[in-house]
C-alpha cells in the first residue's frame, strides 16, 4: 500500500491555486460535441482521469468500453451508444458493477433499445445491442438514485426522432447536475422545456449545433481548498482559486455559501474567487440533496472544528464510488468525531467530540473524495492517507497544489 504523509503545515499561507476543470461540465460537452458529429471546439477539458476515458471512448472501435470508475462516463455512454445504434459491452470496475443502472436501461428499453445484463440485472456489465425504432417518447423516470440517468436521456433526447417527454416521480436529487445538462444542451443550440413543478421535462427533435464552449474549472474541486482556508490557524491566510465564476453551472459552487457559516469569506476577482478567513458558526445545519459531493468536505469540517452539524440529504451517497456514508463514519472516528444517523437515511450529526493522540492514518476506499476531504487535516497536525493516487479521478493535479502550503512525504 502507498500513503503520503502530510506534515502538519504552518497555517499560513498566501498561494494561487490553478483547479483542475469541471469533470461534470468535460463529460457534457465531450457527449454533445459528438452528438455534432465531432464539429465543436472543447476548450479547457478536464484533465481528470472521468474525462480522459471518455474521451478514449468516444475515439475507440472496441467492442467493448471499460469506463473504470466514472458513473457520468458509464451513465452518459451507455445512452449514446444506444442513440447512436452502436453496438457496445459496458463494463468497469468491480466498484461501477455494483453500481446501479437498471432506471436508465429500463428508460433505454421503453424507448425500443436491446441491452442485455451480462451479469446482475440492474447493474454493469451489459451489452447494448442496438436501437432502430422508437417505441414511444414518453417516460416516467424515479429522481431519487442518480439524477445521472436524467442527464443521459436528455442529452439524447432531441436526436430521437419523436423526441422525449420525462415524467420524474418522487423526490428529485442532485438537481444542479439536471440543470447544469439542461444549460449545456441549449449552449448547443437546443431547447429543453423544463416544468419543475409538474416535474416534466420536454425535448423535442432538434439539430444540436457545433459550438465553442468553454469549459468552468471544478468548484467540488474548490471545496478542498476551503476547507484548507477554514482549518488554517493564521488569521492571515489566503487562498485565490482561478477560473471559478460566480455565476457558475456547477451546483457545487454551494460551497461559498456554506462556508460563510464555516469560516471562510468568497470574494470573486478577475481571475477566480479570493478566499480568506472569517469566525465560524456554533452549530450548522445542510440539506446536501443538490451538491452531494461536498458532503465529505463538510463532515470533515466539522469534525475538524468541532463544530456540532445536521446533515440531511445525502442517500446517494451510499452508491457513490464507496459507501460514503460508511467511510465517513469509519474514518471521522480517528480524528474523535462520531458520524450518527439520528434518522434512519434521512438526518446524520457530527458530534460526539473526543480527544485523539494518535497521528490519523486515514483510508480512502477508492474514492478520490475521501482523501481530498481529508487532507486538509493537515492544518491541525500531521496525517496519513492512504492510496493518495485516488485523487486521478476528477483532480490528477491535487497533491502538487496541496505541496505548495505543505511538505508530504
Ligand atoms: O451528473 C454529474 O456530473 C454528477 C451527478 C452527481 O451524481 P448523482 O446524480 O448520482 O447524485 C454527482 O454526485 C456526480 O459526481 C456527478
Ligand atoms: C460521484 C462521483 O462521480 P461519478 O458518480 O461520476 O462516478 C464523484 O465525482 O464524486
Amino acid at each position: 500500500m502507498t500513503s503520503y504523509f502530510l506534515h502538519k503545515s504552518s497555517g499560513l499561507f498566501n498561494e494561487r491555486i490553478a483547479l483542475a476543470s469541471s469533470k461534470s461540465e468535460s463529460n457534457r460537452a465531450l457527449i454533445l460535441n459528438a452528438l455534432t458529429g465531432f464539429k465543436s471546439e472543447l476548450k479547457n477539458l478536464s484533465s481528470a482521469r472521468d474525462t480522459q476515458t471518455m474521451i478514449r471512448l468516444l475515439q475507440s472501435t472496441e467492442e467493448t468500453a471499460d469506463v473504470l470508475d466514472a458513473g457520468t462516463t458509464m451513465r452518459f455512454l451507455t445512452a449514446f451508444f444506444t442513440a447512436t445504434n452502436t453496438p457496445k459491452i459496458m463494463t468497469g470496475t468491480p466498484r461501477m458493477c455494483e453500481r446501479p443502472i437498471g432506471i436508465l436501461i429500463d428508460a433505454l428499453k421503453t424507448l425500443g433499445a436491446e441491452i442485455e445484463y451480462l451479469e446482475k440485472p440492474g447493474y454493469p456489465p451489459h451489452k447494448i445491442h442496438g436501437f432502430t425504432d422508437q417505441k414511444t417518447n414518453q417516460l416516467e423516470i424515479r429522481g431519487d438514485v442518480s439524477s445521472q440517468y436524467i442527464s443521459a436521456l436528455l442529452m439524447i433526447a432531441p436526436t430521437l426522432p419523436q423526441g422525449l417527454e420525462i415524467q420524474l416521480t418522487g423526490e428529485i436529487g442532485s438537481i444542479p447536475y439536471i440543470t447544469m445538462t439542461i444549460r449545456q444542451m441549449e449552449a448547443f443550440g437546443v431547447k429543453v422545456e423544463a416544468d419543475w413543478k409538474a416535474k416534466t421535462l420536454k425535448v423535442k427533435p432538434q439539430t444540436y449545433t457545433p459550438v465553442t464552449y468553454q469549459i468552468e474549472s471544478d468548484w467540488s474541486g474548490a471545496s478542498y481548498w476551503y476547507s484548507m482556508v477554514a482549518l488554517a490557524s493564521h488569521p492571515e491566510t489566503k487562498i485565490e482559486l482561478l477560473g471559478l465564476k460566480l455565476n457558475s453551472l456547477q451546483g457545487d459552487s454551494a460551497i461559498a455559501d456554506i462556508m460563510v457559516h464555516l469560516g471562510v469569506k468568497s470574494t470573486f476577482t478577475k481571475d477566480g474567487v479570493l478566499l480568506e478567513k472569517i469566525p465560524a458558526a456554533k452549530d450548522f445545519r445542510w440539506n446536501f440533496s443538490d451538491c452531494p459531493d461536498l458532503t465529505q468536505t463538510v463532515a470533515v469540517i466539522l469534525a475538524a472544528l468541532r463544530i456540532e452539524g445536521e446533515l440531511t440529504g445525502i442517500e446517494s451517497l451510499k452508491i457513490k464510488e464507496t459507501d460514503r456514508v460508511l467511510a465517513l463514519q469509519n474514518e471521522l472516528k480517528k480524528i474523535g468525531a462520531e458520524l450518527v444517523e439520528v434518522e434512519k437515511n434521512l438526518k446524520y450529526k457530527v458530534t460526539n467530540f473526543k480527544a485523539y493522540t494518535e497521528i490519523p492514518q486515514i483510508a480512502t476506499y477508492d474514492d478520490h473524495r475521501m482523501a481530498m476531504a481529508f487532507a486538509p487535516l493537515c492544518q491541525l497536525g500531521d496525517v496519513i492517507i492512504e492510496e493518495p493516487g485516488v485523487v486521478a479521478k476528477s483532480y490528477p493535479s491535487f497533491w502538487d497544489d496541496v505541496k505548495k502550503i505543505t511538505e508530504i512525504k
